[in-house]
């Protein structure tokens, strides 16, 4: 059985956003934007019409589930009564209010939408001419702020709060001489989200191209991510040699060029101004 997490709030609010960094391998997002032109192009924006878009976005969540995918919802999902009845028809859902003042989105307009409904040219928007209804505080109602807290920020708090488990993903090998920001820009770029990261360090030995040991590179790759409950920091055998089977679930990607030109030598050529050779830093 799989879960759904809801998340709701004014247009422009980043429901959207936080949503595209929620989905794992195995997670359907659905999202109103994307329904309304598909599925839902039969309906408006009247309170009945949107009743119904979330009746149906909420039948398909439960349906998902029931086959085992998580699903992440981004609606508007402007009234209490709209939230009840996703309640009743969801067997798993946990809801997230996303907010942001109203003039913070309206400032955002991403598609121009605040302000052809300030000129009257779109009817019953949603924080101009038609109302959005603020959850009651004792409403069991994740909040995360994105005007004030960073996308990073807020996904960490939705994973916490809800107590999602990372989907285990991608295994990071290297010598890790010295972790450097190259290496954690790659490794950001999947341990923001769900996915599970497990950074594998290679158990060198001490030369001048390896200065430190395994065991103090772990401490400070452990420390750099110490507040991602995603990241598995491990020491392994100096391998050589990563070997593959076609078509056995799992693929190998690249690390993007540019990354890649931030280049570890360099770095250690630093180090070594300060005399952190090989292992000189651990004779004392
Ligand atoms: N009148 C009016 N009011 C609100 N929103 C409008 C309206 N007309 C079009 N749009 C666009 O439709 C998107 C919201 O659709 P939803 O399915 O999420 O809305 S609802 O939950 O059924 O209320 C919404 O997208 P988001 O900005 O992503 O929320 C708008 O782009
Ligand atoms: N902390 C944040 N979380 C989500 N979006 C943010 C955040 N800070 C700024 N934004 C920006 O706000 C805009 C929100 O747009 P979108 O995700 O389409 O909102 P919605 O789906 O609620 O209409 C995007 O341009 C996004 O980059």
């Amino acid at each position: 059985m799989g879960e759904t997490t809801w998340l709701f709030g004014l247009p422009c609010s980043g429901k959207t956003t936080l949503a595209e960094g929620l989905v794992g391998p195995k997670t359907i997002h659905l999202d109103g934007d994307f329904l309304r032109d598909t599925l839902n192009t039969d309906l408006g924006f009247l309170k009945a019409d949107r009743t119904e878009n979330l009746r149906r976005a909420a039948g398909m969540a439960e349906v998902l589930n029931k086959q085992g995918f998580d699903v992440v919802a981004s609606f508007i999902t402007p009234y209490e009564s709209q939230r009840e009845m996703i309640r009743e028809k969801v067997s798993d859902v946990a809801f997230v209010h996303v907010k942001a003042p109203i003039d913070v989105c309206e400032e955002r307009d991403v598609k121009g939408m605040y302000e052809q409904a300030r000129k009257g040219k779109i009817k019953n928007f949603t924080g101009i001419d038609a109302p959005f209804e603020v959850p009651e505080q004792e409403e069991d109602v994740l909040e995360v702020q994105t005007a004030t807290h960073s996308k990073k920020e807020n996904l960490k708090e939705i994973n916490m709060e809800l107590n999602r488990k990372p989907e285990p993903s991608h295994v990071f090998l290297g010598r890790w001489q010295p972790f450097h920001d190259g290496h954690r820009t790659i490794i950001d770029s999947v341990a923001d989200n769900r996915k599970g990261v497990v950074i594998a360090i290679r158990d060198t030995e001490l030369s001048e191209k390896n200065p430190f040991t395994a065991q103090e590179r772990k401490e400070l790759i452990k420390n750099v991510y110490s507040s991602y409950q995603n990241v598995k920091v491990m020491i392994v055998p100096d391998i050589d040699t990563v070997a593959i089977g076609r078509r056995v679930g799992y693929s190998v990607v690249s690390v993007p060029e540019k990354i890649a030109e931030i280049s570890g030598t360099k770095i250690r050529q630093e180090y070594e101004e300060y005399e952190l050779l090989a292992g000189a830093h651990l004779s004392d």
